[in-house]
């Protein structure tokens, strides 16, 4: 990539919607710049007695459309200018699927994989106590990231209600269905790409069992490997941090998850069941109907965009794809569904937990499946239908269709109020 913060580059794609869209500068102004982020350095006490300190941070970049929400992210590689990003990608997916929230994001510079249970837990109380005063069901509500699951957000939630002396299960989503968490979020993210590629499929020109290879074999990787070999495709190749591996008939799930499972990598498979392994970055350029992005940002790139193969590229991951390398792939004529549409199943049934939690009665699985599929379908077929219209990509549409709404509330919050906030 070129110069500029990681936040620079994510606006690229705000320059470019915006050329379509007749919105006022002063819009365009608000939304180039984080609301607040607040950093906070997390002291824990190890299992050897010592003591270790963590960075960690939180940004509500956007509360226009409602309090701001966002996944957390345990890795050690994050940075306050990852979360600003983050972050205002989710103020555009909330805006994408007309979810009454702004956009927030969390991370902690840490490998949780290098810590034990206890001090997982210690870390994720701490980080709770650190934010508590800017989080709030009203005000702004994180869930599972990157290395965070529903394990972590009980016991945030757990530790939130310490702090405010009541249960307040809607202050935080992706919690364990004991602690009013929401059937189906597990696999929300993936399922909500995986309708949104059904419902297209014509537009997309997919027929008949598709090839498909996944880039990263966590939540969303697992989840819609799982989907897609149901609905009768071939998983050809996936990839976790450690590496990947290929088979041109089909990889055996079962004894992909059942690695993962027992914390190996897919990598542990190779030489069995016909898995053969792949050389590091070469799984963005097997040979496949869909390629699946399911890890983290800038993995296609300007050096290995020209390898892919795929006809379409399925964003579940948050900014797999830099802005340079998007102007590759649609040379190349390969579609690619934004992470701000393909991926936003999963803060949708966020909502849903956050509305149940509110009023205190939960739906059946069969009733957030229909709600979930219903969103995909309205919200991608409009933006199929701008990017047809107006002959942009998806990903421009997807951000057009967005800043309408961004604009609409901006503007309706008054100029004063905007100025000052
Ligand atoms: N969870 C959610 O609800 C949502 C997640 N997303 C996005 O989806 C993406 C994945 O998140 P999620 O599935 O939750 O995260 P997980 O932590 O569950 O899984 C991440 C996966 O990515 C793999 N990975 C890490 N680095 C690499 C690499 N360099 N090459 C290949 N694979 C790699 C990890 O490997 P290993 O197993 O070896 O550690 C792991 O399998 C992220 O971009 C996230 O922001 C978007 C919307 C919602
Ligand atoms: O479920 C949520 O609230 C947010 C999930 C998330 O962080 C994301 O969509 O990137």
């Amino acid at each position: 990539m070129t110069e500029g913060s990681l936040l620079d580059h994510a606006l690229v794609r705000l320059d470019e919607a915006a050329k379509h869209l007749n919105v006022d500068a002063d819009v365009i102004e608000k939304l180039k710049f984080a609301r607040e982020t607040t950093k906070a350095r997390l002291m824990i006490r190890m299992d050897d007695g010592s003591r270790k300190s963590f960075l960690s941070w939180r940004c509500r970049y956007d509360d226009t459309r409602g309090p701001t929400k966002g996944g957390i992210r345990f890795h050690p590689e994050s940075t306050a200018d990852e979360v600003e990003m983050l972050a205002f990608w989710m103020t555009f997916k909330c805006a994408v699927m007309n979810l009454p929230y702004g956009g927030g994001k969390g991370a902690v510079q840490v490998d949780p994989r290098k810590l034990s249970k206890a001090e997982l837990e210690r870390l994720s109380r701490a980080y709770m106590q650190a934010f508590a005063r800017i989080i709030g069901p009203d005000r702004d509500i994180p869930a599972p990231d990157v290395y965070t699951n529903s394990m972590i957000m009980g016991w945030m939630a757990d530790e939130y209600a310490q702090i405010v002396g009541q249960a307040s299960p809607a202050v935080i989503t992706g919690k364990p269905l004991a602690l009013g968490g929401s059937l189906g979020r597990g696999d929300a993210t993936a399922r909500g790409g995986f309708y949104l590629v059904r419902h297209l499929a014509d537009e997309l020109g997919l027929k008949g069992s598709l090839r498909i290879a996944v880039q990263g074999f966590g939540n969303a990787g697992q989840h819609i490997a799982r989907l897609l070999a149901s609905d009768g495709h071939k998983i050809i190749a996936v990839s976790d941090s450690e590496g990947a591996v290929h088979a041109s008939d089909g990889l055996d799930l079962d004894r992909l998850f059942a690695a993962k499972n027992s914390a190996r990598s897919v990598t542990s498979t190779a030489g069995q069941h016909g898995h053969e392994l792949l050389a590091g970055d070469a799984l963005v350029g097997v040979d496949c109907d869909i390629l699946v992005p399911s890890a983290l940002e800038n993995m296609i790139r300007v050096d290995n965009a020209d390898s892919v193969k795929a006809r379409i590229v399925l964003e579940l991951a948050n900014g797999p794809v830099t802005s340079e390398a998007d102007a590759i792939l649609e040379k190349k004529g390969i579609v690619v569904l934004p992470d701000i549409l393909a991926n936003a199943g999963g803060v949708t049934v966020s909502y849903f937990e956050w509305v149940q939690n509110r009023q205190g009665f939960y739906w059946q699985i069969e009733e957030i499946h229909d709600r979930l599929r219903a969103i995909m379908e309205r919200e991608g077929r409009a933006i199929w239908d701008v990017a047809s219209k107006k002959e942009i990509s998806v990903r421009t549409a997807a951000y057009v269709h967005a800043l309408g709404r961004l604009a609409e509330a901006i503007e309706a919050h008054g100029t004063q109020s905007y100025f000052d906030s």
